[in-house]
């Protein structure tokens, strides 16, 4: 009863589409309206399916499209105020640059907007966007004031400039992260795989919250013997609700928001596993699921208070 006393949240998600299957706004869109969040969804791209099939079809948007729909329309004509901006992949070098700008200017003038930016880049060693997006992102981390990033792994590596393969490695990241990018508050690596816990068949995911003092937190989550498509898109919207989205309660710091993502994304897997083992039957190697089953998880979505996937560990940076 008490949630519906409180304003509806708004944020503007700026992503990919694909017309089948749960990557990129089509990740973030049903699991954030499902968790009461108004979703303005602007597709960066609009693609037949996502790229790790072996065939797609569809066009990107223009920059200019992009810059007009967003300040002639949502800002200019409109006068939308979102509470939040969640920026993922862009087709190209400028139109990451632009919108940025874009965005960038509309935090600078609200400080109620806050910009969670996923910097997509590339995943396991591999780049999937123009490398000239690397030093982009550099920028736009030490330029803007950012309220959560959610690089993985790999992304870590490239905005830090140094492998990260241990927990001392880590350590040494997310310092080099604070001094590089001051005006990040929050940043969330969303799976690391040391050498530490290399027998244990897990992924560690670790963040740090700069306004709360110089502790690292990670969890360790068990590996489920699968590679998903879209799970860090899913991260990253419910990071975005646990965070912002308090129904009037005072916000939880992010280790409180993150055990709490991690259930929910951990719960949306093992219920998209199952059902595919179910229909496929059992196996040895780790199968590759192209497609989230996000609706058929409503029911984890529904969960409030959401569980938490425990107690984090923490290190001192
Ligand atoms: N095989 C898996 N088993 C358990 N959790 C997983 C698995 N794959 C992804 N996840 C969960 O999804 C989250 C995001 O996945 P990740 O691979 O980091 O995204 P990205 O696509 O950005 O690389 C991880 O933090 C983890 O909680
Ligand atoms: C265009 C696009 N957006 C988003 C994603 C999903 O990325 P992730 O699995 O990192 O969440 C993919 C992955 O294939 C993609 O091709």
């Amino acid at each position: 009863m008490t949630s519906t006393l409180h304003r509806t949240k708004k944020v503007l998600s700026i992503q990919s589409h694909v017309i089948h299957g749960y990557v990129g706004n089509k990740a973030a869109t049903f699991p954030l309206q499902y968790r009461g969040w108004d979703v303005d969804v602007l597709n960066t791209v609009q693609f037949s399916n996502h790229p790790g099939y072996a065939h797609f079809t569809g066009f990107k948007c223009s920059t200019e499209e992009l810059v007009e729909i967003v300040e002639k329309g949502l800002i200019g004509a409109l006068g939308i105020k979102y509470d939040a901006v969640l920026t993922g992949y862009f087709p190209n070098v400028q139109a990451l640059q632009k919108m940025a700008g874009i965005v960038g200017q509309m935090c600078d003038e609200d400080e109620n907007v806050q910009w969670v930016l996923d910097p997509v880049l590339g995943d396991n060693g591999r780049l999937y966007v123009d490398e000239k997006c690397v030093a982009v992102y550099r920028d736009i981390l030490q330029s803007s004031k950012i309220f959560l990033a959610t690089p993985n792994q790999f992304e870590m590596e490239l905005l830090v400039g140094m492998p990260v393969r241990t927990l001392e490695d880590t350590k040494r990241a997310f310092e080099l992260f604070h001094e590089r990018y001051p005006r990040v508050t929050r940043v969330v690596v969303t799976s690391l795989e040391l050498s530490e816990f290399s027998n244990d068949n897990v992924y560690v995911v670790a963040g740090f919250d700069s306004s709360l003092g110089d502790e690292v937190f990670f969890y360790k989550i068990p590996k489920i013997n699968a590679t998903f498509s879209g799970s860090g898109d899913l991260i990253t919207a419910m990071l975005t609700d646990s965070l912002l989205n308090n129904h009037g309660r005072t916000q939880q710091p992010l280790s409180t928001s993150l055990g709490q993502a991690l259930w929910l994304v951990t719960s949306i897997l093992q219920k998209t596993y199952d059902l595919n083992v179910a229909n496929q039957g059992p196996h040895d190697s780790a199968i590759s699921i192209k497609d989230l089953k996000l609706i058929q998880s409503r029911d984890i979505l529904k969960q409030d208070p959401v569980p938490s996937m425990g107690k984090p560990d923490t290190i001192n940076i």
